[in-house]
């Protein structure tokens, strides 16, 4: 088994990634914390497969626990959710010291991270993430929430876990469509800083999706990542926004389609979103255009979408993605601010962006020959 850990001070804690690591949650939970009672918030899907085993894990531990299980999907990151996961946690009577375990994706862990955070002024949370984005990126360093029409995680908290679980194993049963979208995230940290690690993937890539050795080394590497970022930037006053990129377009094209996973995933989002956001940079001169070719080689041939008129459905139009981006998190004193690339690995922080460049590229993108249409049936 290996561990990561993110350095926080007090609020420190451990990653664990190994297969079949789900029975012995019990037991690596109350090495931890004073673990007695436990809700699980999972969705149906992956409460299907893993909620008995984590029960299990838990009684074998001597923790008790209830269950709060929610429709899978990005609907469910909802105040209405939210209110519903709430209201079973008070009804069961969950004390503040008792512990919330989100069992399952992104969706499952920022839903279930912000029920943990908003209730009694806070309870323990443990994340058991179940997607390979989970496991990558979601369940470590804090950022819960949930999404509104007017955009992507605009409402939210920032707290952490005590302990985090990435069982590898659970990964066998991740639907194909899911495991490509959570390898964006993976690429992400070698566009941002790693050109050796985004070389590896170029070399591994095969390796990683067909779930040999390179799969547990890939995830190792990402989480290792994140929590070097996190433990300098815990709230994103500066570094830690590199973490975003893609995700101004990406979520932006989340929320123009109304976060329908027909149309698109999170996952996919990112990956056009950072294609888009190195086009970009070759656009502003910043970045030589071999660069941009080679990230969407990448992706492509991992099965993952770069443009947005792959995107199945009605076609969206630049001034509603204006809208959207608008409304990024990122934006300071109404200016708007992008993670842009010199090169791979050379990702940085651009305040300051001029909309106008931002509107020109976006109709240019728009207008362009539609890309081969994104298989979102897998
Ligand atoms: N907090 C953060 O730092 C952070 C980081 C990245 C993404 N996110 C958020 O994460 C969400 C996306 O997460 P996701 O991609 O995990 O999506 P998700 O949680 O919707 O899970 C994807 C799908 O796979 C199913 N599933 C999950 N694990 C499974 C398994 N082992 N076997 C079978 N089915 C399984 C789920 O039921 C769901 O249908 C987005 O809302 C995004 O905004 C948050
Ligand atoms: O952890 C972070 O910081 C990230 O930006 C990770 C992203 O992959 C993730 O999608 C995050 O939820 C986006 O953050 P947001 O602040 O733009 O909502
Ligand atoms: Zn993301």
């Amino acid at each position: 088994m290996s561990s990561v850990h993110v350095e926080l001070g007090e609020r420190s804690y451990d990653v664990l990634v190994a297969a079949n690591l789900i029975p012995n949650l019990g037991r690596h939970m109350a090495a931890r914390m004073d673990a007695r009672r436990a809700a699980i918030v999972t969705d149906e899907n992956v409460g299907r497969l893993y909620l008995e085993p984590v029960r299990q894990a838990l009684s074998d531990a001597e923790i008790d626990s209830v269950e709060i299980v929610v429709a899978p999907g990005e609907a469910s990151k909802s105040f209405s959710t939210l209110e519903r996961v709430v209201r079973e946690l008070l009804a069961a009577r969950l004390e503040r010291s008792d512990i919330v375990i989100a069992l399952g994706g992104g969706v499952v862990g920022d839903l279930a991270g912000f029920a943990a955070a908003i209730t009694r002024r806070g309870m323990s949370l443990v994340q058991v993430a179940t997607s390979l984005l989970a496991q990558v990126d979601s369940s470590v360093g804090g950022k819960t929430g949930i999404n509104t029409p007017e955009g992507k995680n605009l409402v939210g908290a920032f707290f952490q876990p005590r302990l985090v679980l990435a069982d590898t194993s659970t990964l066998d049963t991740l639907p194909p469509r899911e495991f490509r979208a959570g390898y964006a995230e993976v690429a992400k940290y070698g566009l941002i800083d790693d050109a050796d690690f985004f070389s590896w993937l170029e070399e591994n890539r095969a390796a990683v999706f067909s779930g040999e050795d390179a799969r547990g080394e890939a995830i190792r590497r990402s989480v290792a990542a994140k929590a070097r970022v996190v433990a300098t930037d815990e709230r994103e006053a500066g570094t830690r926004a590199l973490l975003n990129l893609g995700h101004t377009f990406g979520h932006a094209l989340e929320a123009a389609c109304n976060y329908d996973a027909s149309r698109i995933i999170h996952g996919e989002g990112v990956a056009i979103g950072m294609a888009m956001a190195h086009r970009f940079s070759v656009h502003q001169g910043l970045c030589a255009p071999e660069t941009a070719e080679r990230v969407e080689r990448h992706l492509a041939a991992a099965g993952l979408p770069t443009h947005m008129n792959s995107i199945p459905g009605r076609g969206f139009s630049t001034s509603e993605l204006m809208d959207h981006i608008a409304q990024d998190k990122k934006v300071k004193a109404g200016r708007l601010t992008f993670i842009l690339s010199r090169g791979i690995g050379e990702a940085f922080i651009a305040e300051d962006v001029a909309p106008h460049s931002v509107e020109t590229f976006i109709a240019g993108e728009l207008a362009a020959e539609p890309a081969p249409a994104l298989q979102t049936g897998e």
